[in-house]
């Protein structure tokens, strides 16, 4: 591999590179082969503090700005991006053993879509005027100062940029900690945003695990923390910016239903569901990996899927023509190989997949279980990996009830002719999206997030910047201050 992957320091701090060789050694592994492709190493107390005095000592003048002029910096750091954006890919594909077919795609593009959105918005953000008799309320929605990303390691660029755009165009500062496992992409956002002109101090990136993300969120400096992760870290998080009553947002994990109804267009609902559940080799919250199949369509489901898996190509991540890479770390190849057999114990019918492709890396084969009841393990955890559960039902109304039977809330899809029952389904569901006849579609434009406990806010369209400003109202009395003595 010739391909630069060590970056100039470990973390980013005040528009530079940044180390302290005293943190410990954070190795960077290559799923595809299980190589160091690089070794950074975790914040130190001081590392934390520089990054947080950064991003407090920019804010004001950050702040201050016209929205135009931080959304020009924004939208010049997406240029950057499209232009660089096969070297990120590649980067983000060493980082997460993605393959490239994929991150070429859904990585940095989408980073770029997320400045280019919120670089737009910038200069449309303005308060509300409002009448009250004579007198009048206005309102200024306001930055909130210093914000804190923390991210999971399926989607290393996406997470830190549509963290950062929006936070950003609201006047807003920040310190991202990238996930552990995936430390090298939320790097390149920051030095190519000090390229396009943000000031030094605007966005930091500090390496570590759960104790630096820790750290950050008890800092006084700090006055929001958004986390992407597990339901169990967002317990953690919530609490602990309950203390300082943070303000937050909280993107978790799901155990998303996707239902396949006896008129959908077969095709389709096969797409829908391989896209559920093996894009990024099923390493996505939204996925949609409990598959309802009404019984009269049930084994064509069965049958097409298992002749469109043919078209699984696992190989060299760098090379276009893979579609499926490794998991991204062997901790979580394990997770899965335990979900596997936890699902052949409680009497799930493994169709196909689920066998470990020879040679190194941490490569599992995507696996589709059928007569999956809702009880089982396999259709109540999530696995976060490339594992399909197909469950039978009969009615709509049968299904509705079970497919919400769950504490999470992500997402939720509907195969359907019948578009009247699609919109009734949509209505019913208890997630935070949606798809009516397609799945895991997440533009920019569309509030993502989920209720439940999937999560708390809403990230991408204008949610998004509500949750990163608060808005102040401002009373201007006209006429004489009346008190009771
Ligand atoms: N809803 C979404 O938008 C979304 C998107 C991607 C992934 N996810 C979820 O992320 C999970 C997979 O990612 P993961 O394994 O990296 O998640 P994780 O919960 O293990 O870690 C997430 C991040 O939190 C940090 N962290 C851990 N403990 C912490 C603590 N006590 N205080 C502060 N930070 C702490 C980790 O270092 C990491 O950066 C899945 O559950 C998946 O569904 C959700």
């Amino acid at each position: 591999m010739t391909y630069a992957t060590q970056p100039e320091g470990s973390h980013y701090i005040a528009g530079s590179y940044a180390e302290d060789t005293a943190g410990t050694d954070l190795p960077v592994i290559f799923p595809g082969d299980g190589s160091t492709i690089a070794t950074l190493h975790e914040a130190t107390p001081d590392i934390v503090d520089r990054a947080l005095a950064a991003a407090k000592a920019a804010q004001p003048a950050w702040a201050a700005l016209r929205g135009v002029e931080r959304g020009r910096i924004l939208l010049r750091a997406a240029q950057i991006i499209r232009e660089r954006n096969r070297d990120l890919s590649i980067l983000e594909t060493m980082d997460t053993g993605k393959p490239l077919q994929e991150t070429l795609v859904a990585d940095a593009a989408s980073a770029a879509e997320a400045l280019e959105y919120f670089g737009g918005l910038a200069g449309a953000i303005t308060g509300e005027h409002i009448p009250v008799g004579e007198d009048f309320v206005y309102t200024r929605r306001e930055a909130l100062g210093v914000t804190v990303g923390i991210g999971a390691w399926n989607y290393p660029t996406q997470i830190a940029a549509w963290k950062a755009a929006p936070s950003l165009a609201c006047g807003n500062t920040m310190v991202f900690k990238p996930s552990e496992t995936t430390p090298l992409c939320a790097l390149k956002l920051a030095e190519i945003l000090t390229e396009a002109g943000a000031p030094p101090g605007v966005f930091n990136v500090v390496q570590g695990a759960g104790t630096v993300g820790a750290q950050l969120i008890e800092d006084g400096r700090v006055a929001k923390v958004s986390l992407t992760g597990s339901v169990p870290t967002g317990k953690k998080v919530y609490a602990a910016a309950a203390q300082h009553i943070k303000s937050v947002t909280m993107e978790l994990g799901g155990k998303s239903p996707l239902i396949v109804f006896d008129d959908a267009d077969l095709d389709d609902a096969v797409s829908g569901a391989i896209n559920g559940n093996f894009y990024s080799t099923g390493q996505i919250c939204s996925n949609g990996t409990r598959v309802f199949v009404q019984s009269g369509i049930k084994e064509r489901f069965l049958e097409r899927l298992a002749e469109r898996m043919k078209g699984i190509r696992i190989g060299d991540v760098l090379d276009e023509a893979t579609n499926i890479g490794p998991m991204v770390s062997a901790r979580q190849r394990e997770i899965v190989q335990g979900f596997l057999a936890k699902g052949q114990e409680e009497g799930a019918r493994l169709v196909t997949g689920g066998g470990v492709p020879e040679g190194a890396g941490f490569w599992i084969e995507p696996a589709v279980f059928a007569d999956v009841t809702d009880e089982m393990t396999i259709a109540r955890e999530e696995i976060f990996g490339p594992v399909m559960s197909v469950l039978d039902f009969e009615t709509e109304v049968e299904v509705l009830e079970r497919a919400n039977g769950t504490d999470y809330g992500l997402s939720a899809g509907v195969f359907t002719r019948d578009l009247a029952r699609g919109h009734r389904m949509a209505a019913a569901l208890q997630a935070g999206t949606c798809w009516i006849n397609t799945y895991n579609l997440t533009p920019v434009e569309a509030p993502f997030g989920g209720v439940k406990m999937s999560g708390v806010g809403r990230e991408n369209g204008w949610a998004a910047i509500e949750h990163w400003s608060a808005p102040k109202s401002v009373y201007v009395a006209t006429g004489p201050c009346e008190a009771p003595f």
